[in-house]
């Protein structure tokens, strides 16, 4: 199970790395997104690493609705993630596993929403990560976020093998369009 999924990692990012390389596109909000935008919600986006999908769009759409703006901040790939608000002017520091994060003394707060990075998603909206467990340990703590999964369409994989600790997504959006729960 582990070698399967080294080996499906190491293949989607080679996908990922020539679909955005070759064709790529914006990641829009869809409406169901939008629905949930406003003053009082905080949605954490990210900065992303290498050919990740880039969730930008939906964070501005997500900031001009009102929301706050966290993003994720982590010291290891063993430490849990922090959510630390995110501001325009605000400067990234280069962390640990190649990770542009924002600085840890500022105000921490926990998202409502999580759009969240991976590398391979399936149609039960069960999603495969870099490996560490960071967003598996932030769904375990905070169950009652929205989860939802940025990426582009090659990543979409058949039937995804799943550890007793994977938590599924709620919908995950492409640029080609949205699933589950970002759909409705
Ligand atoms: N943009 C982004 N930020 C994120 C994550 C993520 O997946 N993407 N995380 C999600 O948990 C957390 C950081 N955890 C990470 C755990 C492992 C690796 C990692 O193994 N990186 C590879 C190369 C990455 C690539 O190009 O895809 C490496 O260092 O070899 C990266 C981040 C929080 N912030
Ligand atoms: N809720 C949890 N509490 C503690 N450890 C966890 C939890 N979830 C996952 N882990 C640990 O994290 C490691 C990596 O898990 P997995 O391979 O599923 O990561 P992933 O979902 O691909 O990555 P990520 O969530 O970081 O993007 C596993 O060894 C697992 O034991």
């Amino acid at each position: 199970m582990a070698d399967d999924k080294r080996t499906l990692r190491a293949r989607m990012r080679a996908l990922r790395d020539e679909f955005a390389m070759t064709i790529g596109g914006t990641i829009e909000p869809p409406p169901a997104l939008l629905a949930r935008f406003r003053p009082g919600v905080t949605v954490s986006t990210y900065v992303p690493l290498g050919s990740e999908a880039d969730p930008t769009a939906i964070a501005w759409a997500a900031r001009e609705a009102g929301c706050t703006i966290v993003l994720p901040h982590v010291t290891s790939r063993e430490s849990p993630v922090r959510f630390f608000a995110w501001e325009p002017d605000h400067a990234l520091i280069d962390g640990p596993l190649g990770l542009r994060q924002p600085a840890d003394d500022g105000p921490e707060s926990d998202p409502d929403i999580v759009l969240t990075p991976l590398l391979a998603f399936d149609d039960a909206l069960n999603r495969l990560g870099q490996g560490a467990g960071h967003y598996d340990r932030v769904f375990e703590r905070l169950p009652d976020a929205w989860r939802i999964g940025i990426a582009w369409s090659v990543q979409r994989v058949e039937g995804l093998a799943t550890d007793p600790w994977d938590v599924p997504l709620h919908g995950v959006v492409t640029e080609a369009g949205a699933i589950g729960e970002a759909a409705e």
